[in-house]
């Protein structure tokens, strides 16, 4: 698709290192037809575009009042059919939850009907929280999985789609008849993603068994194979939950560690997303590291269905590649801000137990909303900040000065700017007390998918 060549005019902030924020005040950014990021001046004003190229006639993207432009933020654990029940937990936990909740909605995916409504949903939902990139589950149905695709497609969301796989402890009712059937659907699935973007460059298909319990080790083993193969990503969940930690030990009572489980399985690969690991042994971060799999932090789940608490200062510190996940809908939320946020707060919790260095900060919180995801799906020379042959994927964020907001509904958003706050307090009251209110509008490989009703490009 050939776009329009545009220039953003305004304040720009990303994620330098781990735990630095670049600040432009005055930037100026060039986005050619292709969606590509084609020149960054960091001082807008009096420069000229660079000639001979037709940047004079291109269109002009201001940034309002206090706002900033932002790279998109990338999930790296959604469950897209669970998205309904986004707030429906009670007082469950891990294993009961799925029963009671999670399996008896992901089942009635076998209706393409449902399956439509809830994943145009959720991908116009997502992509309004300024969420660019998605690492989605889906179910183990086939045809609804490859429309999950196709509209993630249509609304222009970069995505990984994967077919649940599981053939055990889950109800009969909704489980795959055997490894072969699975191997056999999840491959038309990786088929399909890929017949309708061949090269990869918004929608790709990801390897996914369910989890170790709900896998058998033949299973698994086919998976790795699959794996290995067709050379896509692959995700699992890991460790999130003590009682679910004792049932892999008892279900692989000759395998070292849950880690092992999946490294014996040909699973624990650089391709490889892990989604919790909240209890993990040091012997597994060791593991993990020296396999590169990567880790996706979903703190909202963690609290909400009381799996624990994620310790990301000391991934972060054995090297571990980071990134957060909503993981709705054992995660309430479909934000990734809000996942920024909820990091920070569960990092709290961590530190008054271990001490304060296990806090993070917002620069942190924020490069794992970003770069880090960005790594963690293996998209970082694509995604994730906005260096010059990047994709223009962005968020603008709008923030109200009190003093312009005459009455409160006349707000942009809840983050409230009273004009002696600096660039990064503006940064840390976005994170802190900000929602979708404040994405303006949001691009992905310069397609704009997704604006406020009053935003005028
Ligand atoms: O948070 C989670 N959501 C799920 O759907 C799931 N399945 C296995 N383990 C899981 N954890």
């Amino acid at each position: 698709m050939s776009l329009e060549k545009t220039i953003y005019i305004g304040a720009f902030i990303q994620c330098a290192t781990l735990t630095e924020l670049d600040i432009c005040e005055n930037g100026m950014i060039g986005v050619d037809e292709t969606g590509k990021i084609a020149f960054v001046l960091r001082e807008s004003r009096g420069r000229k575009f660079p000639d001979g190229e037709g940047w004079e006639e291109a269109k002009i993207v201001r940034i309002l009042d206090y706002g900033f432009f932002f790279p998109g933020f990338i999930d790296t654990h959604i469950h897209a059919p669970q998205y309904p029940n986004a707030g429906l937990f009670g007082k469950t936990t891990l294993l009961d939850w799925l029963n009671t909740y999670t399996f008896p909605l992901e089942c009635s995916f076998s209706s393409l009907e449902v399956a439509r409504r809830i994943y145009n949903r959720v991908v116009a939902r997502t992509l309004s929280h300024g969420t660019t990139t998605a690492c989605y589950y889906a179910t183990n149905h086939v045809p609804a999985t490859n429309l999950l695709a196709d509209i993630c497609q249509s609304r222009g969301q970069r995505a990984f789609v994967g077919r649940v796989c599981m053939d055990r402890l889950s109800p009969d009712y909704y489980r795959d008849e055997s490894v072969e059937a699975a191997v056999r659907d999840s491959r038309e699935c990786i088929e399909y993603v890929r017949s309708i973007d061949p090269e990869s460059d918004l929608i790709a298909p990801v390897v996914t068994p369910r989890f170790a319990p709900s896998c058998s080790g033949e299973m698994l083993g086919a998976l790795g194979d699959l794996l290995k193969e067709t050379g896509c990503l692959a995700q699992t969940h890991i460790s999130e939950n003590p009682r679910e930690c004792e049932l892999v030990r008892e279900l692989f009572p000759e395998r070292k560690s849950y880690a092992d489980v999946y490294d014996t399985a040909g699973l624990l690969t650089e391709k490889m997303v892990l989604a919790h690991a909240v209890h993990l042994t040091d012997e597994e971060t060791v593991l993990i590291k020296a396999r590169d799999a990567k880790i996706s932090h979903c703190p909202a789940s963690n609290t909400a269905i009381t799996s624990g608490r994620a310790k990301i200062r000391l991934m972060l510190d054995a090297g571990l590649t980071v990134g957060l996940g909503t993981d709705v809908s054992g995660g309430h939320t479909p934000s990734i801000l809000a996942q920024a946020r909820e990091a920070l707060f569960v990092s709290r919790h961590v530190a008054m137990d271990h001490g304060h260095e296990a806090k993070l900060s917002v620069e942190e919180s924020l490069y794992l909303a970003t770069r880090g995801g960005a790594k963690v799906v293996g998209l970082e020379d694509r995604i994730g900040g906005f260096e010059v042959g990047k994709q223009w994927d962005a968020q603008m964020v709008g923030l109200t000065g009190v003093n312009e907001a005459e009455e409160l509904d006349q707000q942009i958003g809840p983050v409230e700017i009273f004009g002696s706050e600096s660039w990064e307090e503006r940064v840390h009251k976005w994170v802190y007390t900000g929602d979708d209110r404040n994405t303006i509008a949001v691009w992905v490989g310069g397609r704009l998918v997704h604006s406020k009703p009053d935003f005028k490009p």
